[in-house]
């Protein structure tokens, strides 16, 4: 394998210096007071090892990131029958387009747009209060990275609830559909806060690890499936970016979800994980440094899935 540190540390130095960041999120107040000078990568190799560059120790709202694992869950709790409330297919909309889902009856194209995000929040749902549902899902991503200290930071989810009218209004029309058990403001609650969950990149690669190896985590455990892993890889790369995808598969090759706090977790199959972050955003809402960093790596390491 070619150096890896050497890679990260070259890479973050050339993040550190471009000009052309994007724009932070400014539709969540609280997100937009985020420094865009930030640049952090770590990568969780199988083998265990953990390599880190740039400022790889700092927190951000992983946002977006968070829809890998509430899916995660939501499957370990009613299997397949997700699949009859939430499609499998690119949306090829911005993650908060309302338009698909009058024409598809109130069933969102994928889980990882905000619609289908919620549908997947509302499953987590059933048989709980809402804060045992966020408790969950805190408890499996502490759990995933082997770190007690990951938290919600609840300045964020206020933030988000205070200014969400769009996400209120997909749940109310999905509601409208019959597409959520739980009353919209329950179901966004729990959305709104795994939303809010604050990790470094060194805790986003360890969480995401059972991704590259075959459902196995960093501590060992099986948490999925061989099968469901690479399931939940394919959705990655088919709609981990929204309508930004096709350009992100075309120019890094690995399933990785993004999040609009600038962070985006990768998955190199048999290899190992990959989180990036630079607040900075392209106009998909996705990281612009973090896809930048992400095709050098790739490029670098012959990690994308495609081939060399
Ligand atoms: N792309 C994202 O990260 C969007 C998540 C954000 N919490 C929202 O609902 O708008």
């Amino acid at each position: 394998m070619a150096d890896l540190q050497g890679v990260l540390d070259e890479i973050a130095a050339e993040m550190s210096e471009r000009r052309d960041r994007g724009a932070v999120a400014s539709y969540i107040p609280q997100l937009a007071r985020v420094d865009p000078a930030r640049f952090g990568i770590a990568v969780a190799l199988v083998d265990g090892r953990v390599l880190t560059a740039g400022d790889a120790e700092e927190s951000f709202s992983i946002q977006s990131v968070s829809k890998v694992f509430t899916l995660t869950l939501a499957l370990g709790k009613v299997g397949d029958a997700l699949w009859r409330r939430v499609g499998r297919e690119p949306s090829g909309n911005p993650f908060n387009s309302i338009v698909q889902l009058e024409h598809e009856g109130g069933v969102p194209r994928n889980p990882f747009i905000n619609p289908g995000a919620i549908v997947v929040a509302d499953i987590l749902l059933a048989g709980h209060q809402p804060r045992e549902a966020i408790g969950e899902i805190l408890r499996f991503m502490r759990f995933l990275a082997d770190d007690d200290s990951i938290v919600i930071d609840h300045q964020v989810a206020a933030s988000e609830r205070a200014t969400g009218f769009r996400n209120s209004a997909l749940a109310n029309y999905m509601k409208s559909f019959g597409n959520l058990d739980h009353s919209p403001e329950l179901a966004l609650g729990v959305y709104f806060h795994h939303c809010a969950i604050a990790m470094n990149c060194r805790q986003l690669a360890l969480a995401g690890r059972f991704l590259a190896d075959r459902g196995r985590s960093a501590g060992g455990h099986t948490v999925v499936s061989a099968e469901r892993a690479r399931r939940i890889s394919a959705l990655m790369l088919t709609c981990g970016h929204y309508d930004g995808s096709g350009d992100f598969a075309f120019r890094v090759g690995i399933p990785a979800k993004s999040g609009v706090g600038g962070g985006i977790l990768g998955a190199v199959p048999g290899v190992g994980s990959v989180a990036v972050w630079s607040p900075g955003l392209n106009a998909h809402g996705n990281s612009q440094l973090g896809t930048l960093a992400l095709e050098n790596l790739a490029r670098a390491m012959n990690w994308s899935v495609f081939g060399a």
